[in-house]
Parts: C-alpha cells; structure tokens; sequence
C-alpha cells in the first residue's frame, strides 16, 4: 500500500422491514421501514490480501435488522431506531467497527377512519416518506438528521413571478397569479435530542407546510419559490431550538396554460396543462451562524 489511502465502508442497502405491534386495545401499530447500513471497520486485508477474517458479514448484518426490529418490544420512532441499529455495530464489535452511517426511509402508511372513527387495522398509503440518517462514532455518539421525502404540494392561487431577469432568450411573462406545486424534499438537524422525534417531525413538517399554505381563508402571497423557501426554513428554526441547520429541495412542478383559441380553450387560469419535466429546482440550506461549521464562515 506504499503510496497509496484506500478508503473503505460496507454494508447492506435497503433492508424492508415492516414491524407490527398489537395493543391489547385490539388497536394495531404498524410501520414499514427501508435501511441502509454502511459500516467502517478494520477490514482493510480483505480488499488488500483477500482475508475475511475481520468482515462483518453483510448478510449478518442484514439479519440484525429484523432481530433488532423484533426486540423492539414498544412502537418507536425511526430515528430511535436508526440509533439502536447505528450503535449495535459500534457496540458488539469495538475492536474491528470504528463508524456506521443508518439511512432509514419511513413509508407514509397513515391510519384510515371509518364513519368518522379511526380504524384498529386499516391504513393507507400517504404522501411524503419520513427520512432519517444517523451517523454513529467509534464513541458511540449518533448525529441524527429527519427529513421529508417527496412531499407533494399545490396551492391554486397566491403565487406569481415578477421581475426577474429579462433577455433576448426570455418568453416567461411576469404573473401575480399562478398554480404553485412542488414536491418537497426536506432535511434538519439536530444539536441536541428532542424530547420526542416523532413529534418533533410532525411539528416541522406542520411548521413547513403552513407556512407554504398560508392562513386557511386567505393564504399568503409567494412572490417565488425562493422566496417561499427561505420563509418555511425559518419557521423551522424560529420554532425549534434544537433544530440547528435545515435543507429545502422544493422542484417548481410547472402547470402550464392551456391556450386552444381555435377549439375555444383562451386560458382564464381554469384548464391547464400538468407537467413533471423539465422542473424548476430550487434549493438552499439554512443554518444558524453559530452552527456552522468554523471552516465555512
Ligand atoms: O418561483 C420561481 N422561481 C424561479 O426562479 C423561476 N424561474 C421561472 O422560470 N419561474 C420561476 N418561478
């Protein structure tokens, strides 16, 4: 290896595993998570010199997931779990396991109510999947950071774009009055533990989307999506302390005016035409300037 730094992890990708609990109210909990581990270890003869002795096996570490998944003997939130899987490596091999990287996805399943009343055993399929990614050290301390994964959004009205840049190539006329849809991918860290995740990542999700829509009447004006952006990142860490830094990805998923004058369609914003591609894209971080790390201030 003389001259040479090879850097190395493994793991297994995307373990589904769908966990149920059952109350003995007859109500049933139920979540459906995918994880990806990856872990950093003292295997460097196995890719140097071909010996295995060292190497967690991925299929063992495949298998953990549902072991730990049936220990869990209580519902818990994706990030606790992520926590637990993260350490476990850490913990039962301090010799050979020096990091682990947890990349968890939550599938939106959401309770259905029937004549009003929620249903013990029914769910459906939601929009937005819960994410989380825990990076645990040779010390044992997890950084954890949630998010949201393809959140679907619109609003109908309270949006334009006015005033941009003008050049030979620009055919966009400026609006006060469009569709605005998007579908939100969103991530934030933590400084230190809340209280509950789960309920920490609802109220920021709840924190991000009202802030999108506006007050139930009237809504609130979006001058961009930039601007939009920036306004739900800082209702983030406006409400939550705890939260240092948080990452937006909001495409600009284009509805288009249907304009058919010979077949007697002149658009009115009533008939449009929905697009996926090409979007707009759109993204920005926002962190607390004592967060950041010395090296980008
Ligand atoms: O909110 C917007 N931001 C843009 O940067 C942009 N560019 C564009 O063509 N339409 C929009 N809308």
């Amino acid at each position: 290896m003389e001259g040479l730094t090879l850097q190395h992890q493994h793991g297994k990708a995307k373990v589904r595993v769908a966990r149920l609990w059952r109350l003995s109210s007859g109500e049933h909990r139920l979540v459906e998570w995918n994880v990806s581990i990856s872990i950093t270890s003292h295997v460097l003869p196995a890719f140097t010199d071909g010996d295995n002795s060292k190497i967690v096996a991925t299929d063992s570490i495949k298998n953990t997931v549902y072991a730990l998944a049936k220990q869990c003997k209580q519902e818990l939130s994706l990030e606790d779990f992520g926590v637990i899987v993260g350490q476990h490596f850490v913990r039962t091999y301090p010799k050979i396991v020096t990091g682990s990287k947890i990349i968890l996805f939550e599938k939106p399943w959401e309770r259905v109510s029937v004549d009003g009343a929620k249903h013990n055993h029914g769910f459906m399929l939601g929009s937005g999947k819960h994410t989380v990614e825990v990076i645990v050290g040779s010390d044992g301390h997890a950084k954890v950071t949630s998010g949201i994964a393809d959140l679907a959004l619109l609003k109908t009205t309270q949006s334009g774009f006015e005033n941009f840049v003008r050049d030979k190539y620009t055919v966009l006329k400026d609006t006060n009055e469009r569709m605005l849809a998007s579908s939100l991918t969103a991530s934030w860290s933590y400084s230190r533990k809340p209280a509950n995740y789960h309920k920490q990542w609802e109220a920021v999700k709840t924190a991000l989307t009202d802030t999108f829509f506006g007050p139930p009447r009237t809504g609130v004006y979006s001058p961009s999506v930039q601007n939009t952006l920036f306004l739900m990142a800082k209702a983030v860490l406006n409400r939550f302390p705890e939260v240092e830094s948080v990452y937006l990805n909001m495409p600009n998923i284009h509805f288009l005016p249907v304009n058919l004058p010979t077949v007697g369609v002149t658009f009115d914003n009533d008939v449009f035409l929905p697009t996926d591609e090409p979007h707009g894209s759109i993204e920005a971080r926002l962190s607390r300037k004592d967060a950041m790390p010395k090296s980008k201030l």
